[in-house]
C-alpha cells in the first residue's frame, strides 16, 4: 500500500499530579492520499489525541509521523484541523471575509499573487461548494450551527490544506443537519482532492462517510481493528449492508 502519511509506534501520556497516564499506545497506521478515514473508538480512548499529534499541536512520547517519507514534527498549512466547536470563525468577519482569510494565506503559502477580485472570487467558489453564497454578508453569530460548520468547511477548502483533520465536526447540530453535513462533505471529498481524516464516536456516521475504520479501544488508546468499508457511495443509512457494517462495528466496539 503506497503509505502519503504514516505513524509510526506513537505513544503519548499525559502526567497530572498523581499519575503518568498513558493515552495512546503503540499506534501505527499508514494513511493513503486523498483517502477519507475514520477514527472510531469510546470517549477517552486518545481520538483528538491523535487528530492533534498528526496537526503537529501535540507532541509524541516516542513515534515518528511520516508525509511521503519525511518526518514532520510541527504544525502546518498542509494539515488543518476543523473541529465541534461553533466558535472556531472569526466573530468580527463576515462569512466572506472569513473565507478570504483562508484564501489569502493559501496564496501567501504558495508565494502567489492574487488580486482582491481573485481573493473574492475563489472564496465565493468556496462558499457557493457549502451552499452558502447567499449568505456572504452575514457575521458569523447571524448563522445557525450548521451554517457556521459550513462557512468553517468552507474555510479550510480554501486554505488548501491537503489534509482536514476533523474532530467530531458535527457533534453539536441537531441529527438532521448532521445527516445533511455528512452528505455535503462526501460530495465536497470527491470533488476535490482532499485526504481526510475524520474523528467520531458515532458508528452509523464512520460508515456512511468514509473508507477505512480504523477502531480504537480505551485504555490505552490502541488501534484494535482496520476496516475496508466498500460500501458504494451515497450510501444508504437503511440498506441491509450499511447495517450490516454498523452491527460488525459495534461488536467490535464492545469486545
Ligand atoms: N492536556 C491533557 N492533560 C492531561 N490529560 C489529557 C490531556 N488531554 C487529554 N487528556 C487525557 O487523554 C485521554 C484521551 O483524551 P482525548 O480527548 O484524546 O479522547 P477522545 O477519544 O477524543 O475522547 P472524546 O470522544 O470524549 O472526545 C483522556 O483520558 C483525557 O483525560
Amino acid at each position: 500500500m503506497s503509505s502519503y502519511l504514516e505513524l509510526k509506534n506513537i505513544n503519548k501520556s499525559f502526567e497530572t499530579e498523581k499519575e503518568k497516564k498513558i493515552v495512546l499506545a503503540d499506534i501505527n497506521l499508514k494513511i493513503r492520499e486523498n483517502e477519507f478515514l475514520t477514527i472510531l473508538g469510546p470517549s477517552g480512548c486518545g481520538k483528538s489525541t491523535l487528530l492533534k499529534i498528526i496537526a503537529g499541536f501535540s507532541k509524541t512520547d516516542g513515534g515518528k509521523l511520516l508525509k511521503k517519507g519525511k518526518a514532520i514534527k510541527e504544525a502546518g498549512m498542509d494539515r488543518l484541523m476543523l473541529f465541534q466547536d461553533f466558535e472556531q470563525l472569526f466573530p468580527w468577519q463576515k462569512v466572506i471575509n472569513n473565507v478570504e482569510f483562508a484564501v489569502k494565506q493559501a496564496a501567501k503559502n504558495k508565494k502567489l499573487k492574487l488580486s482582491s477580485v481573485q481573493i473574492k472570487e475563489r472564496a465565493l467558489k468556496y462558499l457557493k461548494q457549502v451552499k452558502l453564497r447567499d449568505y456572504q454578508n452575514y457575521y458569523p453569530h447571524q448563522l445557525s450551527g450548521g451554517m457556521k460548520q459550513r462557512v468553517a468547511l468552507a474555510r479550510t477548502l480554501a486554505a488548501e490544506a491537503e489534509i482536514m483533520l476533523m474532530d467530531e465536526p458535527f457533534g453539536s447540530v441537531d441529527s438532521q443537519t448532521r445527516q445533511e453535513l455528512q452528505q455535503l462533505l462526501v460530495q465536497l471529498w470527491q470533488e476535490e482532492n482532499r485526504t481526510i481524516i475524520f474523528v467520531t464516536h458515532d458508528i452509523r456516521e464512520a460508515v456512511f462517510l468514509s473508507q477505512r475504520i480504523v477502531v480504537m479501544k480505551n485504555e490505552p488508546g490502541q488501534i484494535i481493528n482496520i476496516v475496508e468499508n466498500k460500501l458504494p457511495y451515497l450510501r444508504k443509512r437503511s440498506s441491509r449492508n450499511f447495517n450490516h457494517l454498523f452491527e460488525e462495528l459495534q461488536s467490535q466496539l464492545h469486545s
